[in-house]
C-alpha cells in the first residue's frame, strides 16, 4: 500500500506507524471436518500427543474467593507447551508477528497453548488445538496494537484499523486495480499478517458456516472496541447496563464458538442461530469475560489510565468501594453461570448429542477461562482488587 501523503490523515496511518512492542506479557494432521450431511461426533480422542491428563489443580490461593465456575476437565502442561512452542514457529517464521525478539517470550508466557489445551478438551489433534491458538495470538495481537496505548493503539482512532483488520478475515473484494493495494495494506502489519494466516488454518479445518459465524463474531468484538474506544476518548464510565451491553460485544465470544469446529463437528447453522442457543452462547461468553475484569482489575488499576470494567462501573454508580463493588460483580459472574447452566441444560435435554456437545464445549470453554486466568495470578493478574 503507497505511503500516505506528509500532512494527509490516512485512515491507515496508525497501520503504517511502528508499532511500539508490547512489554511483558500481552493481554494469550490437518483433518478437515467431512461437509455434507452433518456427521455423529467423533467420540472425543486424546490428541496423539496427550497422556491421560490429571484435572487441573486446584489450588485455592489462585482463585478468587466465592466465584462459582465449572471446573475445567482438562490441563495438560506437556501439550500446552507444544502447541505453544509451534505457536512461537508461526508467529516468527510465517507471519513475524511480534519484530521484537523479547516478545518471543511473552508469547510464551501469554500461555496461548494452556488456554486452549484447558478450554477445548475434545479436540481431537493438535493441529485442531494451533487453530484455536493462532486465532487467540492473532485476536490479542489486534488489541495490543491497535486498542491497547502502552502497545502503540488508540483509543478514538482504533475504528478504521479495525475496518481494516476485519478485511484480514472477511476479505474485500476489490476491483482488479486495487487489489494489490488492499494485499500490500494487510501484509503491512504483523496484527493483521497475524490474523490473516490464522484465518486461512481455521478455514482449512471449519465449514463455510464456521467461518462466516466466526467473521460475524469478530465484527461484533470490533463494534465492541469501538464502542470501548468512545468512552476512553470522553473518560466516561458508563452506567452498568450499559457497560455490561458494550461488554457482550467487547466479549471472548469468537473463543466460545470455535467450539464445535476446534472439536472436529459442527452444529448446524439453523440449531446455532436458535434465540436459546444464542441465550446459551452470550451467556457463557459474558461470565467468561466478567471473569476476565474480575482477575484483570488490579492490573488495570496499577496501569494508571482511565480504565473501567464492571467492578468499576458499579462503584460508580452505587458510590459504593471498589471492594464492594468486586463483591457484586462476582454475584454478576455467578448469575450469568448459573443462567448459562439452566438454558445449557435445557437444550442438552431435547436438542440432541450435537446440542449436548456444543453446550458442553461452552461450558468447558468457561471452566478452562477460568483455569487459565487463575494460573496467571502473580504474573498477569491478581485475585482482589
Ligand atoms: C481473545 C479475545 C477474543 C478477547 C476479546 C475481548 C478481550 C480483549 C478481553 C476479554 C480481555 O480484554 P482486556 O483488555 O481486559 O485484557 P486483559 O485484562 O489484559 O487480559
Ligand atoms: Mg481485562
Amino acid at each position: 500500500m503507497k505511503a500516505p501523503t506528509p500532512g494527509t490523515t490516512d485512515p491507515l496511518t496508525p497501520l503504517l506507524a511502528p508499532p511500539r512492542l508490547p512489554s511483558g506479557p500481552t493481554g494469550l494432521g490437518t483433518s478437515s471436518l467431512r461437509l455434507g450431511p452433518v456427521p455423529e461426533p467423533p467420540a472425543p480422542q486424546p490428541p496423539e500427543a496427550a497422556p491421560a491428563a490429571e484435572p487441573a489443580p486446584q489450588s485455592s490461593s489462585q482463585r478468587i474467593e466465592g466465584l462459582y465456575c465449572p471446573p475445567a476437565v482438562r490441563d495438560d502442561r506437556a501439550l500446552a507447551d507444544e502447541v505453544n512452542a509451534r505457536l512461537v514457529e508461526w508467529a516468527e517464521k510465517e507471519v513475524d508477528l511480534y519484530p521484537d525478539t523479547d516478545l518471543r517470550d511473552d508469547l510464551v508466557a501469554f500461555d496461548a497453548g494452556r488456554s486452549v489445551v484447558l478450554c477445548h478438551p475434545d479436540a481431537p489433534d493438535i493441529d485442531h488445538l494451533m487453530a484455536a491458538a493462532r486465532l487467540l495470538a492473532g485476536e490479542n495481537a489486534v488489541d495490543d496494537y491497535f486498542c491497547e496505548v502502552q502497545y502503540g493503539g488508540t483509543a478514538n482512532r482504533r475504528g478504521a484499523a479495525l475496518a481494516v483488520a476485519q478485511s484480514a478475515i472477511d476479505p474485500a473484494h476489490n476491483t482488479q486495480r486495487y487489489e494489490a493495494d488492499w494485499r500490500a495494506g494487510l501484509a503491512s502489519h504483523p496484527a493483521l499478517r497475524s490474523m490473516r494466516s490464522a484465518m486461512e488454518y481455521f478455514d482449512a479445518l471449519a465449514t463455510p458456516a464456521q467461518s462466516h459465524r466466526f467473521r460475524h463474531d469478530i465484527a461484533n468484538l470490533y463494534l465492541g472496541y469501538n464502542a470501548e474506544g468512545d468512552c476512553i476518548d470522553q473518560n466516561r464510565t458508563p452506567a452498568v447496563w450499559e457497560y455490561l451491553v458494550q461488554r457482550q460485544f467487547n466479549n471472548f465470544r469468537p473463543c466460545l464458538t470455535i467450539t464445535d469446529a476446534v472439536g472436529g463437528y459442527e452444529l448446524p447453522a439453523a440449531l446455532f442461530a436458535e434465540p436459546a442457543v444464542q441465550r446459551a452462547v452470550a451467556l457463557s461468553s459474558n461470565a467468561s469475560t466478567i471473569c476476565n475484569d474480575l482477575y484483570s482489575l488490579r492490573k488495570e488499576q496499577a496501569s494508571g489510565r482511565f480504565h473501567y470494567s464492571l467492578p468499576t462501573a458499579i462503584a460508580a454508580e452505587e458510590e459504593c468501594s471498589i471492594d464492594d463493588a468486586f463483591q457484586k460483580a462476582i454475584e454478576v459472574h455467578n448469575d450469568l453461570v448459573h443462567s448459562f447452566e439452566q438454558q445449557a441444560a435445557e437444550l442438552s435435554a431435547t436438542g440432541g448429542p450435537l446440542m449436548a456437545r456444543f453446550m458442553a464445549g461452552l461450558s468447558n470453554w468457561l471452566a478452562g477461562n477460568h483455569e487459565w486466568h487463575a494460573g496467571n495470578v502473580g504474573t498477569r493478574y491478581a485475585t482482589s482488587p
